[in-house]
């Protein structure tokens, strides 16, 4: 007879497999990525050098990179079979949901769908990776009645990324905001996400089937949902870009007391790993405020603070990396809808990373349960 306190609820504490990709380490407040410090790659690496330290354990030399980079450039474009996909879907659903149906569709055309050699899982992630932003960037537009915008190959992937999206060439502090977040947000161990694209790979599935099994597990508001979540928050409370920074965090405050007096979870604080706060938001709150900056947008520093304080002094919860990250897509005119999309863009990186290091090393994952229905009865 197994015991309550036998059963690991949500895997909580269980340690299931190795590996080599980054480490979480909540005591020391730290993420490595390969064993680089994450906030050292947000400092100074492209997003494409931490796809291919995240890929292949190594930061790449010159010639890897110059050769990475050409053919992400060459393969931006929205594929036609993919843009007609997503054209038959309403204007209505969610975007998880065409970003989900892309990756679906992505891998069904492709030739090399069923190979799971470590050769043709890394050609289709790199195509996965450079494919992926037209999707969003035209998810985005269709909604707002606007017109795809092609990609430019002079573009590095941040630049392009922005410039598919609204349209215009943006200004290097966003670009430099927005890349800061795709590093961020590009790997984190065994999270829900990654754990299903794991699952899903260890019955021998396809690499497109794990990721689109990954999506689905990111788009909820306990995991990468939070980032959206946090904006309609903010929304909630009200954005009033005349507001005083003071007038909003008060506004906060108060909003933050009544949710948790109605018991409310709210999203974008709390982590099932760290629990004295998120080693990203440090370097993801100062690329926020380089935007506050720049917009001239205080008022919102005053909605992050108010909430911020008054959850620490009634919980000691601390914000998550979706809290910086939610305001911070904000501020650069992305649709609230398209923030979780966003963080499919960097976390097909982790995902890609790991379906190789769970083929390389399989076993297949299927725990148990504890049955606790009728027993054995006849009718
Ligand atoms: C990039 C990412 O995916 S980061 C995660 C993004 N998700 C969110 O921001 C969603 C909001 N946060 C949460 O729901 C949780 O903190 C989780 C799911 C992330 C982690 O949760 P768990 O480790 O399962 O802890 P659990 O949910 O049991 O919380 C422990 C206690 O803290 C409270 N708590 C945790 N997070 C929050 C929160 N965001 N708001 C209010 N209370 C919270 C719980 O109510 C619980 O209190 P209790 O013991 O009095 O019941
Ligand atoms: O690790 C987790 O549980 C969630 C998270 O922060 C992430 O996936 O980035």
């Amino acid at each position: 007879m197994i015991t309550e306190t036998e059963i690991k609820k949500g895997l909580a504490g269980v340690v299931v497999d190795y590996t080599a990709v980054s480490k979480v380490n909540p005591d020391t407040n730290s993420l490595l990525y390969r064993g680089y410090p994450v906030q050292d790659l947000a400092a100074g690496k492209s997003f494409e050098e931490v796809a291919l330290l995240l890929w292949n354990g190594e930061l790449p030399s010159q010639i890897e990179l110059t050769e990475f980079i050409a053919t992400e450039r060459a393969g931006r474009a929205l594929d036609a079979g993919v843009k007609a996909a997503i054209d038959l879907l309403p204007l209505d659903c969610h975007p998880m949901d065409v970003g989900r149906t892309a990756v679906s569709v992505i891998g069904a055309r492709h030739a090399l769908a069923n190979d799971s050699s470590r050769e043709a899982e890394l050609i289709k992630a790199k195509e996965l990776f450079a494919a992926f932003p037209a999707v969003v960037a035209y998810d985005q537009r269709r909604r707002r009645g606007l017109d795809i915008v092609e990609p430019r190959e002079d573009l590095d992937y941040s630049q392009n990324f922005l410039w598919m999206t609204f349209g215009e060439e943006a200004v290097p502090d966003v670009v430099d905001a927005f890349r800061v977040s795709m590093v961020l947000y590009a790997e984190h161990s065994f999270n829900a996400s990654t754990f299903t694209a794991r699952v899903i790979t260890s019955t021998l599935s396809d690499l497109h089937s794990a990721v689109t099994g990954a999506i689905g597990a990111l788009k909820g508001p306990l995991h990468g949902g939070a980032n959206e979540a946090v904006m309609h928050t903010f929304h909630e409370i009200g954005i009033d870009k005349d507001e005083s920074r003071e007038d909003a965090a008060a506004r906060a405050k108060a909003w933050m007391e009544d949710a948790l007096a109605a018991k409310k979870k709210v999203m974008g604080f709390g982590h099932r790993v760290y629990k004295h706060g998120d080693s990203r938001v440090p370097t993801m709150k100062a690329a926020l405020d380089r935007m506050i900056e720049h917009y001239g947008r205080h008022e919102m520093l005053g909605l992050y603070d108010g909430l911020e304080a008054a959850m620490d002094e009634a919980k000691g919860i601390k914000p998550n990396l979706d809290y910086p990250a939610g305001p911070t897509y904000h501020l650069m005119g992305f649709d609230t809808e398209m923030f979780t999309p966003l963080f499919i863009a960097s976390r097909i990186v982790g995902w890609t990373a790991h379906i190789m290091e769970q083929r390389a090393s399989n076993a297949l994952i299927r725990p148990l349960s504890a049955y606790n229905g009728p027993e054995q009865r006849s009718f």
